[in-house]
């Protein structure tokens, strides 16, 4: 799914109205309709006692309009507030002469702010995507008032005040929405942790914008669902044999975290390798074979961490990083890999593929001129902390996803920055965020679990780069939920995690 601007959002709108033989206050209709049977699917009539509507002078205060005459028709009882302006626009003059005279209209003034119960519902329709700078005045004042009455807010469209896809001043005036419902496709501030509190819980409905105008719109963003995803996993054929997927090999663990790489050799098991071959300090030899029987296990001959490199030419992907440790002896294990990764190992010519991770991405950052040797297509999977080390530390989140850019065109890499909404930066610049996960998954151990997923999909032959990346971080997110729906966010474990990847991979 793709992620527009505001901008394009309004060009989408009139590409909808003519490709459709539309008038504009029918697309409005939709919009309402759309946002009414979402609200209406949330809170009861009786649940919502008196809602105020706060309307706004644009398409999202007609959107507002509309939905009150629905909902008084669905047989909520509620009061409309208007933000005085000079100039309203044609739909929104449309709906409010389609408003029955018998829904309670009062305009708002600097002395005359409207009473706003604690408990009170109220819909937030004053801005949308056609907010051209931050709130000030009476709309400001507004907001404030709306959000020191720390009422219950559904926000049409977007929380009044907040860009739909640009930063904004930290002290703007944004209304501070539990829930926000929206149209045709996500917006890029839905996706960001700095908005998580303005935006709630949010839902994108279907209002039949342009499928085609949306297949031609140009834009870096990207929203991974289920669609994204379906029918990506190459289907096993009967006839296949534990060659057919791949041989991987993992290096991970040191004394004290071995937990790392048992983790992420049961999720590279548990995603479909043929065959995994595990290195790791000879500290951990028992504990790995006895908790992963299923794969091959070679010792370092340190005890307690990784020294030497393998031989590689039995191995379609590699990975390193979980549990590793930062010792130097281990750096040098890495730049080895990095050089003998880039040299292609078969007639392909391709590179050896690679997923760094945890401390290996860690020695990256303290050791930047590695990066210049980092193979094309190599998978990076920091988190936010990893990934300033790699960089810089960001001014904002939009800052952060500049950063992410640039290091994956500038080092033709896969970066995989883990969080809510986990982005893939692709090495031409796209940026893919991921649907799925919650966050009992901010838990130890998660991005060892990923790790494994990855290096499974890597070392697939049919999977290209990309897709595999893709296809691996939502289907972690998607173990991830069925395994929460169990345990609970609190209970979960990253082993967890692991327990519920096939299942996961077996529903793309
Ligand atoms: N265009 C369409 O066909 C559709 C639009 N929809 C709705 O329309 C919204 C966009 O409508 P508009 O483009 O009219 O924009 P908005 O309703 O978001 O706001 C635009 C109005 O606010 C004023 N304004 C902008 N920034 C301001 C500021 N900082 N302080 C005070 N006034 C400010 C503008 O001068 C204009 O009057 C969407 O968010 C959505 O809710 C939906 O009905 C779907 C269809
Ligand atoms: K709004």
């Amino acid at each position: 799914m793709k992620i527009l601007t505001a901008a394009q959002t309004r060009q989408l709108d009139q590409a909808t109205l003519r490709e459709q033989h539309l008038l504009s206050p029918e697309l409005m209709e939709r919009a309402a309709t759309a946002f009414v049977k979402w609200f209406s699917s949330r809170f009861a009539p009786a649940e919502a006692g008196e809602i105020l509507l706060l309307c706004g002078p644009g398409n999202n205060g007609g959107d507002g309009l509309a939905a009150a005459r629905l909902l008084q028709r669905a047989g909520y009882r509620l009061r409309v507030a208007l933000l005085p302006t000079e100039k309203q626009s044609a739909d929104w003059q449309h709906n409010r002469h389609m408003l029955p005279n018998s829904v309670p209209v009062v305009e708002i003034g600097p002395a005359r702010l409207p009473k706003i119960d604690p408990s009170q519902l109220v819909i937030d329709a004053l801005f949308g995507t056609g907010l051209s700078r931050p709130l000030a005045g009476l709309a400001a004042k507004v907001v404030q008032h709306l959000n020191q009455a720390q009422a219950r807010v559904v926000a049409i469209d977007l929380p009044s005040g907040l860009f739909a896809d640009a930063p904004q001043p930290v002290d703007s005036a944004v209304v501070r929405a539990q829930h926000t419902v929206s149209f045709g496709l996500p917006k890029l501030a839905f996706l960001l942790p700095q908005n998580a509190e303005l935006v709630g819980e949010w839902q994108v409905m279907d209002i039949g914008l342009s499928a085609n105008f949306i297949a031609e719109a140009v834009t870096p963003w990207h929203y991974t669902d289920a669609a994204t995803v379906a029918g990506q996993l190459p289907p096993r054929p009967k006839f296949s044999h534990k060659g057919t997927f791949g041989h991987a090999l993992l290096l991970a663990g040191s004394r004290g975290k071995m937990g790392a790489a048992v983790l992420s050799a049961g999720a590279c098991l548990r995603s479909g390798v043929g065959l995994l071959t595990a290195h790791i300090p000879g500290c951990g030899y028992d504990i790995f074979q006895i908790s992963q029987p299923e794969a091959m296990c070679l010792t370092d001959k340190q005890a307690d961490f990784i020294s030497e490199l393998p031989e590689l030419k039995p191995y379609q992907a590699v990975a390193i990083g979980p549990g590793l440790g930062q010792q130097p002896a281990s750096l040098a294990v890495l730049r080895q890999l990095l050089k003998a990764a880039a040299k292609p190992l078969d007639k392909t010519g391709q590179p050896l593929p690679l997923v760094i991770d945890a401390d290996a991405l860690n020695l990256l950052g303290s050791h930047r001129a590695l990066l210049k040797q980092l193979p094309e297509n190599t998978v990076l999977t920091p988190h936010p902390k990893e990934f300033e080390r790699l960089t810089e530390p960001a001014r904002d989140d939009y800052h952060r996803l500049e950063l992410l850019r640039d290091f994956a065109t500038e080092h033709r890499c896969l970066v995989v920055l883990k969080g809510a909404y986990t982005c893939l930066a692709t090495p031409t610049g796209e940026l893919h965020f991921n649907s799925t996960g919650n966050a009992g998954m901010a838990t130890g151990g998660s991005g060892d679990v990923l790790t494994g997923v990855l290096l499974a999909l890597r070392a697939h032959a049919q999977l290209p780069a990309f897709e595999a990346v893709r296809l691996g971080v939502y289907a972690h997110g998607r173990a991830g939920d069925l395994a929460a729906a169990l345990t609970g966010m609190a209970g979960l474990v990253a082993g967890d995690i692991v327990r519920h990847l096939g299942p996961a991979l077996a529903e793309v």
